[in-house]
C-alpha cells in the first residue's frame, strides 16, 4: 500500500482488492474515498491474507495519518470481516517509504479507462464483476454475504468510513469487532502458550507480529477520543485504565488522536499537571484533552520501546549459538555457558546494554559472568572492541560524556573517572566466593581484582577505576550512596553525583553486576536505590530467582537495567503490570529480550539434558503431630484465629466492602482458616490486633509444627523479619510482648490460654514428631550405601540449635552456618564439608545459608519447616544440586497433616505459578493476586 492521492478531492485512496471470480480477482485499484468519485488507479499489489483472520484475504486497505503524528497507521478489512458488516479488521503501523513524495501517479481519467465502470457503482471496480459466479477457489468467499448494495461513505469525522447497507448508516461496530480482536488475539496467545517458540523457524516472530497488530488493533479501539472525553466529563465513571477496558464499552474505530503538537511536553506527559489547557476546549475538554494527550504519549512510547525489543530480537543469537572460551580461562565452559556467552555478548551490544541472567541456581552463572568480563577485556585490549557500539541507554549521567560517535569522553567533572573495569556487587557472603572463582577461573595476570569492603578499603575513585574488578556488597552500598526515597520512585535515576563522596558513584563503569539481584527485589529500599545510582554502560543482574514474590521483583530488575520507558513506575504499573493480557504479552517480550533462563531439566534441542547433573528426587514426609504437640497447637490456632477475626474487622473498617467481597484477600484467608468473615461489632473494635500481631501468631503455628520447645523464647525481630516484612520497631515490641508463653519455673505444668500442659513438652531435649522423623531418616543414610552427607535447613537459629543437640546426642558431627558466621569463616566451613570426611552434617539457616553456598559434599537436604516464599527454599535445595554434584540428591520436607503447613504447601505452589509463567516468557495470565493471598495469610 502507498499514499495515493485522488487527483480531484487529494484525499488518500483506498486500496481494493478483487475477491470475487472474474477477471479483476487478486487485481488491487486504489479508488477514491468519494462516493461519486470515479477515479480508480490499478496497481500490483499482491493479495494478502488477513492479520487477523488467517484465512482470509484483505479485500480493503485505508491509510490514516493520525492528527500531528508521523506514523501512519494502516487499516485493513478481510473478506471475512466485510461478510459481517465490520468496518475494520484492525490496524497496523505503517512507514511511508517515500514520506516527501506523493503525487498522484496516474490520471483518472486514464486510470478509469483502465477498467470498464458501471454508473451505478462507479467507483467500485469490483462491482463488475459476474455476481452469478461463485468463488471455486477461495474458501472465505463461500460465506461471504452479497455485496450488493454496499458502498463507502465518508462519516462525519474525517477519517472515518462507515457502511451503508441497504441506505441505513450503520452505527460503529465496535462492540463485535472488539470481540472478535479479543477472541482472535486469545487464540494466538493461546499458541504461543502451547508451543515452544523457539522450536519454530521464525522462532515465532510472525506469530509475536500477530498478536502485536491485534494489540494495538484493540489499543487503537480503546483510545478513541471520544470515548475518553466520555469517561472524563462523568464524574461518576471510574477512570479507565488506559487500554483494559472491558469489551462492554462504547467503541469508536478511531487511532489515538494526539492533541495540537504545542501541547506535547513532558518525557512521557505522565505529570499531567505541567501540561497546558487548550484554548477554546469545551466544558470538561481541558481534562478530556490531558488525559487523551498522556494516554497517547504513553501508548506511543510504549509501542515503540515494544517494537524497538522486537526488532533487537532478530538479531538474537539462537539456542545453540555459542562463544568461544576467552584466552585466559583455565576452566573450559560448558557448552550451556558458552551459549549464555554468546547471549550475553549479544545483549552488551543492544539497547539497553545487559540484562537478566537468571538460569537456574547452581548452573555457572558466576563463571559465565567471568567469561564476559574476560572476552569484552581481551576484545578492548586487541582493540577489537566495537567502537560503533551504541550507548545512548547509559546511564544518563554517563551520556553526558559521550561524543556524537558514541565514543566516551573523559568526563568534564575531574571528580568522575570512567572506567574499563567491572564492579560486582553481591551479599557479604558472596565477595570470597567471586574473588575465589576468578583466581579459580582466570589466570592470574589477567584480571586485576579489588575487594571494595572492610573498613581499610581504598576511597579513591581514581584508584578503583584502574581495576578490572571491583567487588564490594550490597550492605557497603546502601551505607555509603546517600538516597532519599523520592528516588525509589523515579526511574533511571538521573541525580548529580555532586556532593557524593561515594567512590563507586564517582565511576562510570564498563559494567556493573548484581549477583544474587533478588536483593533488590524492592525497588523502595536503600539498596535498590543506591545500585541505581551506578553508572555504567552495560547493567546486569545476576539471579537464579528474578522473581520471587510478584511482578515488582521483575520492575525492580527493569528499574536497574534502566530498560526505559518500563523503568517508570507509573508506566510499567499501566501498561505491564496491569493483570491485562496485553500487560503480559508485554511483560513476556520484555523477558524474551532481556532474560536468559535455563532450568537444571531443561533438554536441548537433541533431547539430552542441557546439564548433565545426577538425578534428584523429593520425599514428602506426611507427620501426624503427637496429641500433646496438637492439643498445643489447637490452643495456638483458636488464638491466632481469634486475633485474625479481629484483624479482619479492623480492615472491614477502612475499605468500602472489603470483609463481604468475595475477591478480598482477607476473606479468602479468611476461608483459610476456616473462618467465616465476621461481622462488624463494637466490641471487636476494641480489639485492634496489629499485623504483625497476625503474623507471629502464624509463625507461632509454624513453629509448633517443628519443636513445642520454640515457643519458649520470644519472636527475634529478625525472625520476623525473614517472613518478609520490615518491622517498625513499635510492631517488633508488639510482636515480641504478643509471643509470650506463661511458663512459670515453679509450676511443672504451663498454661496457654487456660489449658495446661506438661512442662517436659516444651522441653528442647524432647524429640518432637519432627526431629525424630529427622533422625530416623538421618540414621538411615547413615546406614546406607557410600559416605552419603546432609544439609539441614531451618528458618530459625533456635530450631538449628534444638536440631544440634540432638544430633550431638545420636553421635553425628555437625557444622552450623548462619547470620553469626562471617564470610572467611563460612568459606572455611564449606571447604571442610565439601571435602573431608566430616562433618557429617551442615546446619544452615534458611536467609544465611540460602545463598551462594556450594555445598556439594551433601547429598541430602532437609527443609524442617515451611517457608511461604518457594524461592527460599529453593535456593537452599540448590545449595546441594548444583554442577559439580556427583551423587543422587534427595530433598526431604516434612509436612505436619491438619496443620497451617499443608496450607502453605498450597500457597506456594501457586507462587511457583506466576514465577514460571513470567520467567517462561508465557506470561500472559499472570494475576496479581497470589502475593495478596500469601501476604495476608502471614498478616503482612
Ligand atoms: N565450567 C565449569 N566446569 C566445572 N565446574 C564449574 C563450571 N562452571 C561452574 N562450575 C562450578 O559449579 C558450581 C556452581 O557455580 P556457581 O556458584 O557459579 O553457580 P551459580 O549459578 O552462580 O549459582 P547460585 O545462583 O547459587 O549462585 C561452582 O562450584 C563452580 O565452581
Amino acid at each position: 500500500m502507498e499514499v495515493v492521492k485522488c487527483p480531484e478531492h487529494g484525499t488518500v485512496c483506498f486500496l481494493k482488492t478483487g475477491v470475487r471470480d472474474g477477471p479483476n480477482k487478486g487485481k488491487s485499484f486504489y479508488v477514491c474515498r468519494s462516493n461519486a468519485c470515479r477515479f480508480v488507479l490499478p496497481t500490483d499489489t499482491p493479495v494478502s491474507h488477513c492479520l487477523l483472520h488467517e484465512e482470509f484475504v484483505v479485500e480493503l486497505q485505508g491509510l490514516f495519518l493520525p492528527q500531528g503524528k508521523k506514523e501512519w497507521r494502516l487499516f485493513f478489512r478481510c473478506t471475512r470481516s466485510k461478510a459481517e458488516g465490520k468496518h475494520w479488521c484492525g490496524n497496523v503501523p505503517w512507514q511511508d517509504p517515500n514520506p516527501k513524495e506523493h503525487p498522484v501517479t496516474s490520471k483518472p481519467s486514464q486510470a478509469s479507462k483502465l477498467l470498464p465502470q458501471s454508473p451505478s457503482q462507479p467507483r467500485n471496480p469490483f462491482k463488475m464483476l459476474d455476481n452469478n459466479r461463485k468463488a471455486a477457489s477461495w474458501k472465505q468467499l463461500e460465506e461471504q454475504k452479497p455485496e450488493s448494495n454496499c458502498r463507502m461513505e465518508k462519516d462525519t469525522s474525517p477519517d472515518l468510513v462507515t457502511e451503508r447497507h441497504s441506505g441505513d448508516i450503520r452505527d460503529s461496530d465496535g462492540t463485535a469487532q472488539r470481540a472478535n480482536l479479543t477472541t482472535q488475539l486469545r487464540q494466538k496467545k493461546g499458541t504461543l502458550a502451547a508451543v515452544n517458540i523457539q522450536a519454530l523457524p521464525d522462532k515465532g516472530e510472525k506469530l509475536l507480529k500477530q498478536i502485536q497488530a491485534l494489540e494495538d488493533a484493540l489499543s487503537a479501539l480503546a483510545l478513541s477520543p471520544e470515548q475518553e472525553t466520555k469517561e472524563k466529563c462523568s464524574p461518576q465513571e471510574p477512570q479507565l485504565s488506559n487500554f483494559t477496558k472491558t469489551a462492554a464499552d462504547p467503541l469508536h474505530l478511531v487511532p489515538p488522536q494526539p492533541p495540537p503538537s504545542h501541547e506535547l511536553v513532558g518525557s512521557l506527559g505522565l505529570k499531567a499537571g505541567r501540561q497546558r489547557t487548550p484554548e477554546g476546549s469545551s466544558q470538561c475538554s481541558g481534562a478530556a484533552y490531558k488525559n487523551q494527550h498522556r494516554l497517547h504519549n504513553v501508548w506511543q512510547i510504549t509501542s515503540e520501546a515494544i517494537d524497538e525489543l522486537h526488532r533487537s530480537l532478530k538479531s538474537c543469537p539462537g539456542e545453540t549459538a555459542v562463544a568461544e572460551d576467552p584466552a585466559g580461562l583455565k576452566i573450559p565452559l560448558l557448552l550451556h555457558q558458552k551459549q549464555a556467552l554468546a547471549w550475553l555478548l549479544w545483549r552488551e551490544s543492544q539497547k539497553p546494554q545487559g540484562g537478566i541472567l537468571a538460569d537456574d541456581m547452581g548452573l555457572g552463572k558466576t563463571l559465565t559472568m567471568i567469561a564476559l568480563i574476560l572476552t569484552q577485556k581481551n576484545r578492548e585490549r586487541s582493540k577489537e572492541k566495537d567502537q560503533s557500539m551504541p550507548v545512548t541507554w547509559l546511564s544518563k549521567d554517563a551520556e553526558q560524556h559521550t561524543a556524537p560517535g558514541n565514543v566516551l569522553l573523559p568526563p568534564q567533572d575531574s571528580s568522575i573517572f570512567t572506567s574499563n573495569g567491572t564492579l560486582i556487587v553481591c551479599p557479604a557472603s558472596l565477595i570470597h566466593h567471586w574473588k575465589k572463582e576468578i583466581e579459580k577461573g582466570v589466570n592470574s595476570s589477567r584480571l586485576r581484582i579489588y575487594l571494595y569492603h572492610g573498613p581499610n578499603r581504598s576511597r579513591q575513585a581514581k584508584v578503583l577505576s584502574t581495576y578490572d574488578v571491583v567487588i564490594t556488597t550490597y550492605s557497603l552500598l546502601a551505607k555509603e550512596i546517600p538516597t532519599t526515597k523520592q528516588e525509589g520512585e523515579v526511574p533511571g535515576a538521573n541525580l548529580s553525583v555532586e556532593g557524593i563522596s561515594a567512590p563507586l558513584l564517582r565511576i562510570v563503569w564498563a559494567r556493573v553486576i548484581l549477583d544474587e539481584a533478588h536483593n533488590v527485589k524492592n525497588p523502595q529500599v536503600q539498596t535498590s536505590i543506591a545500585v541505581c545510582r551506578l553508572q555504567a554502560q552495560a547493567r546486569w543482574a545476576v539471579t537464579g530467582t528474578p522473581i520471587q514474590n510478584n511482578l515488582l521483583d521483575m520492575y525492580s530488575l527493569i528499574k536497574f537495567l534502566r530498560c526505559c520507558p518500563f523503568d517508570e513506575f507509573s508506566l510499567w504499573k499501566s501498561q505491564v503490570d496491569n493483570g491485562s493480557l496485553k500487560g503480559g504479552e508485554r511483560l513476556s517480550i520484555l523477558t524474551r529480550s532481556l532474560l536468559l533462563r535455563r532450568t537444571k531439566d531443561q533438554l536441548d534441542s537433541t533431547g539430552k539434558p542441557l546439564v548433565p547433573l545426577p538425578q534428584r528426587t523429593f520425599q514428602l514426609h506426611r507427620l501426624k503431630l503427637s496429641e500433646d504437640e496438637q492439643a498445643v497447637y489447637h490452643v495456638f490456632l483458636a488464638r491466632s484465629r481469634s486475633a485474625f477475626q479481629s484483624y479482619l474487622k479492623r480492615h472491614e473498617g477502612r475499605g468500602s466492602h472489603p470483609g463481604r467481597s468475595p475477591d478480598n484477600p482477607f476473606s479468602r484467608v479468611a476461608q483459610e482458616f476456616g473462618s467465616s468473615v465476621p461481622q462488624r461489632s463494637a466490641a471487636a473494635d476494641s480489639q485492634r490486633p496489629s499485623t504483625v500481631h497476625v503474623l507471629s501468631q502464624l509463625l507461632r503455628l509454624r513453629q509448633c509444627c517443628c519443636h513445642l520447645s520454640l515457643l519458649k523464647s520470644a519472636l527475634e525481630p529478625g525472625e520476623l523479619e525473614s517472613e518478609g516484612v520490615a518491622l517498625s520497631l513499635e510492631e517488633q515490641l508488639s510482636a515480641l510482648s504478643l509471643s509470650r508463653v506463661d511458663v512459670s519455673e515453679l509450676s511443672p505444668t504451663v498454661c496457654l490460654n487456660g489449658s495446661c500442659f506438661k512442662v517436659e513438652l516444651f522441653d528442647n531435649t524432647r524429640r518432637s514428631t519432627k526431629v525424630s522423623s529427622l533422625l530416623a531418616e538421618l540414621e538411615a543414610i547413615r546406614k546406607g550405601p557410600g559416605s552419603q552427607k546432609s544439609v539441614i535447613v531451618s528458618q530459625w537459629t533456635s530450631m538449628l540449635q534444638v536440631v544440634a543437640l540432638h544430633l550431638k546426642k545420636h553421635g553425628l558431627t555437625y557444622a552450623t552456618i548462619d547470620g553469626s558466621v562471617n564470610p572467611k569463616q563460612r568459606m572455611d566451613l564449606v571447604e571442610a564439608f565439601n571435602c573431608s570426611r566430616e562433618p557429617q552434617v551442615m546446619l544452615i539457616s534458611l536467609l544465611a545459608g540460602g545463598v551462594g553456598l556450594n555445598l556439594t559434599g551433601g547429598n541430602h537436604l532437609f527443609l524442617l519447616d515451611m517457608h511461604w516464599n518457594p524461592s527460599l527454599e529453593d535456593q537452599a535445595c540448590d545449595r546441594i544440586y548444583r554442577v559439580g554434584q556427583k551423587k543422587d540428591v534427595v530433598v526431604h520436607r516434612f509436612v505436619c497433616e491438619g496443620t497451617v503447613e499443608e496450607k502453605i504447601l498450597q500457597l506456594q505452589e501457586k507462587k511457583k505459578d506466576l514465577a514460571k509463567q513470567v520467567l517462561s516468557g508465557s506470561g500472559g495470565s499472570v494475576t496479581k493476586l497470589t502475593l495478596a493471598d500469601l501476604k495476608v495469610l502471614f498478616g503482612i
